[in-house]
């Protein structure tokens, strides 16, 4: 078996006329937290949203290149649309929990929809996925209570409860701790070290600490182009902000001529 997840290939993605990515190459090793960094619009979402296909609900998207997850070719094979989902799990940089349904059927909502598990093996099933999820002490005693009586932060790991429901291979993760505050941030970061012994994580941030703290593996991407990637310690060996700010002046170099 490959010992790849995600493999990029001369991946080009424009918006209409406006390219956003450029050629970029690279290749994420299975079980590893790989963080994708970069100065904000350099196309850190857009990567993720290539590799399970959300960039297909814009119309005005083009991608070209080679996409594989899994071996799986995902933009040439005839991969079915829940095979993918089953494959790739995402967590937002918002919580954005089912607010109404309950706590226990946030969780079970995907194995329901995509008939994964047995009735009788559900129940096991939310309580793994919220205990991957560093959940369950907090929620056991209220699973029937609506998500949106849980704090962001909680909110946030029942979102990656969810998602490890469907026992995805890769859970991709755009900026999931931004919006919280540093307690239930350090929970997630410990919850992501966790999971990588079973699942291939892509994180999006911006915080080079953050990186340092979860992630084996990074990118840097500038304005759409992949700058840096390898281990950690080669990506990250100088200042990541001396880095941007370097990169930045060298561009605004190249307009001063150009222009
Ligand atoms: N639907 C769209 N139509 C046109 N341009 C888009 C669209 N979505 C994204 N872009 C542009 O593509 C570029 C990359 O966006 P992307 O969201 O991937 O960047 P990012 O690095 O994740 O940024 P941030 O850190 O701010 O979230 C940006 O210039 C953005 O304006």
């Amino acid at each position: 078996m490959s010992s790849v997840a995600v493999r990029l290939s001369n991946l080009n993605v424009w918006f209409g006329e406006r390219q956003v990515l450029f050629n970029v190459n690279l290749s994420v090793p299975l079980n590893t937290v790989y963080a994708i960094m970069g100065p904000s619009g350099s196309g850190k979402s857009t990567i993720l949203r290539v590799i399970n296909k959300l960039i297909l609900l814009r119309p005005e998207s083009r991608v070209e290149g080679r996409v594989e997850v899994m071996g799986l070719d995902i933009y040439g094979d005839s991969v079915r649309p829940d095979q993918l989902a089953r494959l790739t799990g995402m967590v937002f940089q918002t919580p954005n929990p089912f607010p109404h349904l309950s706590i226990y059927d946030n969780v079970a909502i995907g194995p329901r929809l995509h008939n994964t598990v047995k009735k009788s093996e559900l129940d096991s099933l939310v309580r793994w996925a919220l205990e991957k999820s560093a959940l369950w002490d907090e929620v056991k005693d209220r699973l029937r209570d609506p998500a949106s009586t849980l704090s962001g932060g909680q909110q946030q790991r029942l979102c990656i409860a969810r998602a490890l429901a469907l026992k995805p291979r890769i859970l991709l993760m755009d900026e999931p701790t931004a919006n919280l505050d540093p307690v239930n941030a350090a929970k997630i970061e410990e919850v992501i070290r966790e999971l990588s012994r079973d699942v291939t994580v892509i994180i999006v941030t911006h915080d080079p600490g953050q990186a340092r703290r979860v992630a084996n593996r990074a990118a840097i991407l500038f304005m759409g182009r992949l700058v840096r990637e390898g281990p950690l310690h080669s990506v990250l060996h100088d200042s990541y902000s001396q880095l941007i700010q370097r990169l930045t002046e060298e561009y605004a170099v190249q307009r001063g001529v150009s222009d």
